[in-house]
């Protein structure tokens, strides 16, 4: 609503904040004698569509709801209680870095970030700082040494699972330097990051956004930024002779899902389809790799692999996520396999997305401290071919 479409003596500076927009009586509703000011406002007031569809179950709009008011005195107390109420929600972000990777998925992540996420930040009253990234890498460098983080509640990125990585990289890489912490001890305890991160999909798979939110939907994802919901999600590091080498918040596979990932990166102009063109190759060589795999057991762990809930955002399992990790010991000691592998898996989170809707783990939860380690011995193509299609129509992947 324009400024000009304001009912005179109605003075702007006076419905600062979280309050959007005044607009004058007008159109049918509008029957009464004195002027009457309707207030909408982006109050937490949105609501869960009803779809049918797998994907769009947990799928977020924003409803605007009118309040009318027959006097204009009583009309500016509920606008100032409404700020002041607004104003005590102190997880929700008034201040974003943004960083947009113009290339991801189909491209789109300019346009979605600027037609769909920026206007509800504005009447959110969020101020964002916009980046788009001019190659890759930028994210993480500039969270890494420049970005000056004082200034954010929070670091936003517009892309897909690899952006999301970069700005994983950056913050947490940052802060440990920042406090002096050595990453490359793999027993290093790391220092938490008090900055969240919120993920606009626009990328090819959006996995660790449709496995915490529970859809692929900008909208949704912007509605959970801003009402400041915050999920704690299980970061596992590694290292190789003493040398850090990355973090891993959902797959880590070696073996046939390594071999796509690397052998899809050749052809990234193929766009999302990549990983289809990438996966039969890598299904008809049909590698195997020899090797040895110590872990030690979770044990104490309330979650298994066949719980038939999936762990999302609010999970009351993984509320305590510090608690949770304190606890999981392996006190049984390490079990070692040694074996011909074709995939060696270890699922830090479901991993579900639009092609795998359960995920390779349906039941992993996403900060419990554990992850769900599914290994693929050498079997025949056709033994093969069925464990890969029971991960985009089964829950129970056992
Ligand atoms: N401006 C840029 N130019 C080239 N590459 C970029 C740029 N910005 C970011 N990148 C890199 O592009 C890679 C892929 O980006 P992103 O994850 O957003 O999309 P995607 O790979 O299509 O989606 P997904 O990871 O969900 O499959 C990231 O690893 C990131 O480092």
């Amino acid at each position: 609503m324009h400024t000009s479409d304001w009912p005179s003596g109605c003075n702007r500076s006076s419905f600062s904040g979280h309050v959007c927009n005044l607009v004058k009586p007008g159109g049918n509703e509008c029957k009464m004698t004195n002027w009457t000011k309707y207030y909408t406002s982006l109050l937490p007031k949105f609501h869960v569509t009803n779809y049918d569809g797998r994907t769009r179950r947990h799928q977020w709009c924003c409803s605007d709801v009118t309040f009318h008011c027959a006097n204009e005195e009583l009309c500016e107390q509920w606008i100032q209680v409404a700020n002041e109420q607004l104003a005590l929600l102190t997880n929700r972000p008034k201040s974003l870095l943004v960083y947009i990777n113009p290339f991801g998925g189909k491209q789109c992540g300019k346009r979605i970030y600027e037609q769909k996420v920026a206007p509800m930040f504005r009447r959110a009253s969020i101020s964002a700082d916009v980046i788009v990234t001019e190659r890759a890498n930028h994210a993480r460098d500039h969270l890494k040494t420049e970005a000056n983080l004082d200034k954010y509640d929070g670091v936003v990125c517009v892309g897909g699972d690899g952006m999301f990585s970069e700005v994983l990289h950056g913050l947490v890489t940052r802060i440990q330097t920042d406090n002096g912490v050595d990453q490359n001890q793999p027993d290093a305890e790391l220092v938490p990051c008090s900055l969240r991160i919120g993920i606009i999909p626009a990328g090819s798979t959006d996995c660790i956004c449709f496995g915490t939110v529970g859809t692929n939907d900008p909208v949704t994802s912007a509605l959970h930024i801003i009402v400041g919901d915050s999920q704690p999600m299980d970061v596992c590091s590694v290292h190789h002779d003493d040398i850090f080498l990355r973090y891993s918040v959902s797959l880590l596979g070696y073996g046939f899902y390594g071999d796509v990932l690397t052998d899809s990166e050749r052809t990234r102009w193929l766009g999302p389809a990549r990983y289809d063109l990438s996966g039969v190759k890598t299904f008809l060589s049909h590698n195997y790799y020899e090797g040895t795999i110590s872990f030690l057991p979770a044990e104490n762990n309330m979650g298994d692999p066949r719980d038939k809930l999936q762990c999302r955002s609010g999970c009351f399992l993984c509320v305590d996520s510090a608690g949770l990790l304190s606890s999981v010991h392996g006190s049984s000691g390490w079990s070692v396999i040694r074996a011909e592998f074709i995939a060696i898996n270890a699922a830090s989170m479901s991993c579900a997305c639009p092609r795998s809707p359960k995920g390779l783990s349906p039941a992993a939860h996403l900060a419990d401290g554990t992850t769900d380690l599914i290994l693929v011995r050498k079997c025949s193509r056709l033994d093969f071919l069925r464990h890969l299609v029971r991960h985009t129509n089964k829950g129970d992947q056992v």
